[in-house]
């Protein structure tokens, strides 16, 4: 049985609400929660698969945690592991840094040599720009609970289903 940790910023309030509903649509004894405020390098090691998450901030910018823990983020060996990505963004106040937060997470993973999964399509978003773009689809899943939180319960439990698929 692969080993699957969900690492996000506790503190951000939207983004451990998507995260909890992710665990249980996983099952919760099935996934392990890491408060990224408290991760280190060896918490990525003990995991085959992980799903991490971000919100949006300063124009485009990962939220705190995150960005304090990108240097070391970067330096990592994760040859072999896969990532499923999800993230949070206003798609009509940032219409040019929509959902940013999730390239850039995919950017740094990709780096380390991880495999990105869980890709969706961009279909019913209005932006203008985004860095977690690759081609027509999101590198990973983008929740607008600002404009779109009516679609957010069936898009998460889709992605689980999903993303279950694509760690297996
Ligand atoms: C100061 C500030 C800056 C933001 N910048 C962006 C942004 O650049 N891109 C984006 O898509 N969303 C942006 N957002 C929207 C948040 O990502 C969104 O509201 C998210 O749901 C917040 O989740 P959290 O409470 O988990 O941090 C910003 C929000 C605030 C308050």
């Amino acid at each position: 049985m692969k080993k699957i940790g969900l690492f996000y910023a506790t503190k951000a309030e939207r983004t451990s609400w998507v995260a909890e509903k992710i665990q249980k649509e996983f099952g919760e004894d099935k996934i392990e929660v890491v408060a990224i405020e408290q991760a280190w390098q060896n918490d990525f090691a003990a995991y085959d698969c992980f799903i991490v998450g971000a919100s949006t901030w300063f124009d485009g910018e990962l939220p705190t945690y995150w960005d304090e823990l990108l240097p070391e983020l970067r330096t990592m060996e994760l040859k072999g592991k896969k990532v499923a990505i999800f993230g949070l963004g206003d798609q009509i106040r940032y219409p040019e840094n929509f959902a940013d937060g999730i390239g850039l997470l995919a950017e740094v993973f990709e780096g380390d040599g991880a495999t990105l999964v869980g890709f969706t399509s961009s279909e019913g978003y209005t932006f203008e720009r985004s860095r977690a773009l690759r081609g027509n689809q999101w590198c990973g899943l983008v929740i607008d609970l600002d404009n779109q939180s009516e679609q957010a319960k069936k898009k998460i439990k889709e992605w689980c289903e999903q993303v279950k698929k694509e760690f297996a």
